[in-house]
């Protein structure tokens, strides 16, 4: 298994490009599942779990050509099987959402049911009522999501408890061909979730109230081929300023779109950083001073998002001061405290929540990878710690981080890979 290898105590500063964002690139990987003509995708991240994806969508037919221009052609056309095998989703929960396009399309989807996983139980009976609420059937066989429905879906009104990403995204691509309205209330307003819609519009869908929590969708017979780019990476483009706040340093992010970052940008500021931002660029500059700890709750977007608490945990260990994380979302997301502890950060987890005292250096240690964002927390520490910090298991990091060490060599990082 491959390790990072990161020597401590580097400013980190300079500029970098921010992929596309792994969690647009998904769904709309899956939703060109709902076409019969070719989607040509662009700014698609090179990633583990796109990668995964792709194979996903090769095992049941479908063709995938890069183009001269590196845009990825996926035609469904072709495709042949409508079944998710256990062997890739098990490997990432996010194959889930290729049951909503083939059940809207195909009329039959057998999805493998995704495990537990570090972070959480994560359940799909959200996803499941929602294809319900659309007129399928659905039930479980040998571990399978196995869902039928005779002739199109039919609109309907569904309500989410509780506020899903995936869950809208899935509900939303089964709706785009029923027939007849669906109005998704309490829906996911995440900037992947608009990405996907917009792609959707792209294909012919009728859709009202994208970025909102209340989606009307007019479902149609049919929907093309379309030329879509993956919006930008907010998460990647967050870990980075993190690297840069916690070093004193200054980094500028290309390709990024600080509307869907205002959460993340003002705790930064709160931080002592100064930010400045154009359309596609952030700059942060912390002129050497040391960051000040910020408490930081997670909650459903436009709030703080869950996939950046593990970052600002370690910006709260070197900070002046103390701050705390809490975290609303998943049951199980500290995962990387006691590694971080193992690092000199002063942790105490308290129920839903992390009380972190600032210390004025790390030490660096052997630590271990747990999921993708707490992976990336302990190379962050890595970056600040005294010495040379091993990272095993890293091929979490790899499912959501495009080139992290090239990029942060960029930015003025030592860190390198060894094979393992
Ligand atoms: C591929 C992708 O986009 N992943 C993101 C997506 O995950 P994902 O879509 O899996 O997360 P959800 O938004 O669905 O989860 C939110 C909460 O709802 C619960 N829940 C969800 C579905 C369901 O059927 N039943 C249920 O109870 C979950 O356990 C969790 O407590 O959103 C998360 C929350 O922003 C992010 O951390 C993930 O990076
Ligand atoms: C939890 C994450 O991803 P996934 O939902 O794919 O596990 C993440 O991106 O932080």
């Amino acid at each position: 298994m491959d390790k990072l290898l990161i020597t401590g105590g580097e400013p980190i500063s300079g500029s970098i490009r921010i992929s596309g964002a792994k969690n647009a690139a998904l769904p709309i990987l899956a939703a060109t599942l709902l076409t019969d003509e070719p989607v040509t995708l662009r700014n698609l991240p090179h990633l583990n779990d796109i990668t995964t994806m792709i194979e996903l969508l090769v095992c049941m037919g479908v063709e995938v050509l890069i183009n001269e221009d590196m845009g990825v052609q996926i035609n469904a056309g072709t495709l042949k099987d409508c079944t998710a095998p256990y062997s890739l989703v098990k490997t990432m929960r996010a194959s889930i959402l290729v049951l909503g396009p083939l059940l809207a399309h195909y009329g039959e989807a057998n999805v493998s049911l995704p495990g537990g996983c570090a972070i959480g139980s994560r359940p799909v009976d959200l996803h499941l009522r929602g294809m319900e609420a659309l007129g399928a059937t659905v039930a479980m066989e040998d571990g399978y999501i196995k869902a039928r429905v005779d002739g199109r879906l039919q609109g309907a009104k569904y309500f989410f408890d509780t506020v899903s990403v995936t869950g809208t995204e899935n509900v939303l691509m089964a709706a785009v061909l029923a027939e007849g309205e669906t109005v998704i209330e309490n829906a996911a307003r995440e900037p992947e979730v608009v990405d996907l819609a917009n792609c959707l519009v792209a294909m012919g869908a009728q859709i009202e109230g994208i970025g909102t929590d209340t989606m009307v969708i007019q479902g149609v017979e049919k929907l093309h081929g379309c030329d879509h780019t993956v919006c930008p990476d907010r998460i990647e483009a967050g870990t980075y300023l993190v690297a840069g706040a916690i070093s004193g340093g200054r980094v500028k992010l290309k390709n990024v779109d600080p509307k869907t970052m205002e959460a993340v940008l003002r705790k930064l500021q709160e931080a002592g950083a100064l930010i400045e931002t154009d359309d596609n660029s952030i700059t942060l500059d912390m002129e050497g001073r040391r960051a000040k700890a910020v408490n930081v709750t997670t909650a459903p977007y436009p709030a703080f998002p869950t996939d950046m608490q593990a970052q600002f945990t370690v910006l709260n260990a070197v900070a002046e001061g103390t701050g705390t994380v809490e975290e609303t979302i998943f049951e199980n997301r500290f995962m990387h405290i006691q590694e971080l502890s193992r690092m000199g950060a002063d942790c105490t987890i308290k129920g839903n929540a992390v009380i972190i005292s600032g210390v004025e250096r790390l030490k660096a240690a052997p630590v271990m990878a747990t999921d993708l964002r707490a992976s990336a927390s302990l190379v962050l520490a890595g970056l600040v710690a005294e010495g040379e910090t091993m990272v095993d298991r890293i091929y979490h990091i790899d499912r959501g981080y495009e080139c992290i060490e090239e990029k942060l060599q960029q930015l003025g990082a030592v860190i390198r890979r060894v094979a393992g």
